[in-house]
Order: structure tokens, then C-alpha cells, then sequence
């Protein structure tokens, strides 16, 4: 059996040739293992599933099938950037599946955080199967399982990432970063080419924006998520806060409270600003953000956002908040 230890010798990738060489063996040993068969990804868009399929492409070319899955709770601009990068730049096979109605139905009405958590997961698996069941030939399926996620789940390991596929759909895996700590997939993807935005993306829940539309998702509330972070992230960036905060996001609770409008009482809903440092994750610091960038931020929002009013900035560190709200 394969051994899942990283070498001990395995020198840290840090540098621009360290990463070189890293992907000049990857690509002798994924064009080994796939030959001229196909390989199947879920592509995300995130930084681990991106440059597993940068490295792929650069291996096997067309013979990688990239799907990528928009299930409407995806950040401001990211369905778009993964077809930009991948199918226009680098000319890859992506299979673009626009999910959005599909999941926005089935989780309407769902109030319950760990429902809502279920129904995203298992909806997920089964587009993607779908997906799968189109494709013709197809006998791998490569993940971006990296190392931590092998430490946490022990010497065998599950599948990680599109654990849940069904019997006759379980192909034989390629994980070319399984070896690799979050910091130097990053400096592999960088090598890679791939955009600043898509290496250095800050950490971004499974269930996306859909556990920060509190409650039962509405699209209207989910399009206020959306903007409102699009602002945060867009102001950050450029009041060099952008890498500086470990993750920085928005809020919107299913209640309103009376604003006024245009010189009229207006029902509207509130915005919370989240902005936490943490190491491990298992604690986290509450950024101090200058009041004039938060002052700038909520003109910003309430004057940009339809139908928000308010915008609160969350003082509360873990614990006893934990970093998200659902
Ligand atoms: N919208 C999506 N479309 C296609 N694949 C997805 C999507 N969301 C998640 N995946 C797949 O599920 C895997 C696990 O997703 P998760 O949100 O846990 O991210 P992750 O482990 O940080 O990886 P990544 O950095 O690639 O997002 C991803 O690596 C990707 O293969």
C-alpha cells in the first residue's frame, strides 16, 4: 500500500525552485500513474482543488475533466475567476454546472444550521455524480487532500474531499499534494501561475456564504451577504488589511429593524462585520479595525446594499464566539 508519511527527508517548499522541482516530479509521476486515461476533479475554485488542477493540466492536458459546481453560495466574482483562469487561460476541460436554482430550492425554508450544513453536502454529491455519470472513461479522481488532512484523519484515510460517491464511482485516486503543508501549496501555485487572489484566499466554509445568510436562506438576504463581503474584502484589500486578517466576512441575521430612507421608516436588515486572527483556529482575536475604515465601510453598505440599514462590527473573540455564526 501507498504510504500516506511524508518522507522525512522531504525538504520544506519555500522557494520559487523548490516548487519548480516539486512540480517537474509531480508532472513525471501523474503522466506514470493516468498514462492516457482520464481524470475526474471537483474543482472548487479554492487554493488546494486550483493547483491540483493547474499541476494536472500541466501533466495530462484535456485528459483532466474539471467540474465546477456553482451552488449560489459561492463568494462575489469566483464562478466567474474559476472559468476565466481555467477554461480561458488555461485552456482546460471545465465542465461549468450551474447549480444554483437546484440548491437555493432545496434548502428553502430550512432554518436549522446543521440541516442546512446536510442538505448543501448531499446536494454537492449528488450534482457532482451526475456530473461523473456523463463523463465517458474516466478511471481517476484526483483531490486536494493535503497533509494536515491526512495527520487529522490518521494513517487510513477516508476520502476526504468528495467523500460519499457511490460504489461503482469509486476511482482510483490521484493526490499530488498529499505530502504538502497550506503554505507551500501556495508557493506551488504560485509557480503555477495562478492569480494572487486564488493562492492567498482566505479560509472559506464548505457550506459558503450559505451559513452566513442566518436562518432560512432567501435569495434577496443571500445577495445582501454577497455584496455586503464583496465591499469588506474590496476595502480591506485596499486599506492593506488584506493578509494582514486572517479571515474577514460578513453577516446578515433573518430579522429587520425599522431605518429610515429616502425620509421614510424603512424595515430593513442589519449587516455584521467579522473580522478575527486566529493560529489554530481553536481561539481567535478580534481585529482592531480604525473606526474611520469601519465608519467608510457601513456608508458604504448601507448606501450600496439593497435592503440593509445597519452595520454592526462583531467585538466578541473565540470564546465565546466561535469565528462563524452558524
Ligand atoms: N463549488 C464546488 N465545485 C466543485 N468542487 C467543489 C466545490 N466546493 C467544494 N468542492 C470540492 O470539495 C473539496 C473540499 O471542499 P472544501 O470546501 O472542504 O475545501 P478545501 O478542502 O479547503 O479545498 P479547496 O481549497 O480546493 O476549496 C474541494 O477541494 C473540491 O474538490
Amino acid at each position: 500500500m501507498e504510504s500516506n508519511k511524508r518522507p522525512e527527508n522531504m525538504e520544506r517548499i519555500t522557494t520559487p525552485a523548490l516548487a519548480e522541482a516539486f512540480i517537474a516530479q509531480q508532472v513525471t509521476e501523474i503522466q506514470a500513474q493516468v498514462g492516457d486515461k482520464k481524470v475526474l476533479l471537483a474543482l472548487s475554485g479554492g487554493v488546494d482543488s486550483s493547483v491540483v488542477a493547474a499541476l494536472l493540466i500541466k501533466a495530462v492536458g484535456k485528459q483532466l475533466v474539471c467540474v465546477h459546481v456553482n451552488h449560489g453560495l459561492l463568494r462575489k466574482g469566483e464562478p466567474e475567476q474559476v472559468v476565466k483562469v481555467f477554461r480561458d487561460e488555461m485552456d482546460a476541460n471545465l465542465v461549468y454546472v450551474d447549480a444554483v436554482d437546484r440548491f437555493l430550492d432545496k434548502l428553502a425554508g430550512v432554518a436549522e444550521p446543521e440541516q442546512k450544513r446536510k442538505i448543501i453536502g448531499a446536494e454537492f454529491i449528488r450534482v457532482f455524480e451526475e456530473e461523473a455519470r456523463k463523463q465517458e472513461g474516466i478511471q481517476f479522481l484526483a483531490q486536494g487532500t493535503i497533509y494536515p488532512d491526512i495527520l487529522e484523519s490518521g494513517p487510513v484515510k477516508a476520502h476526504h474531499n468528495v467523500g460519499g460517491l457511490p460504489e461503482d464511482l469509486q476511482f482510483e485516486l490521484v493526490e499530488p499534494l498529499k505530502f504538502l503543508f497550506k503554505d507551500e501549496v501556495r508557493v506551488v501555485g504560485k509557480a503555477l501561475g495562478l492569480p494572487d487572489g486564488m493562492v492567498y484566499r482566505q479560509p472559506f466554509p464548505g457550506p459558503g456564504l450559505g451559513v452566513r445568510c442566518l436562518g432560512a436562506i432567501t435569495r434577496d438576504r443571500l445577495e445582501a451577504v454577497r455584496e455586503s463581503d464583496a465591499i469588506l474584502r474590496e476595502e480591506f484589500a485596499k486599506n492593506g488589511l488584506e493578509g494582514k486578517v486572517w479571515q474577514y466576512f460578513t453577516i446578515v441575521p433573518d430579522f429587520k429593524s425599522v431605518g429610515v430612507r429616502d425620509n421614510k421608516r424603512a424595515d430593513e436588515w442589519p449587516v455584521i462585520i467579522r473580522a478575527v486572527n486566529t493560529k489554530d483556529a481553536m481561539t481567535a482575536t478580534v481585529e482592531d479595525v480604525p473606526f474611520a475604515l469601519l465608519q467608510h465601510i457601513t456608508k458604504r453598505i448601507t448606501s450600496e446594499v439593497s435592503g440593509v440599514n445597519r452595520v454592526c462590527y462583531d467585538l466578541t473573540p473565540k470564546p465565546t464566539g466561535t469565528i462563524e455564526w452558524e
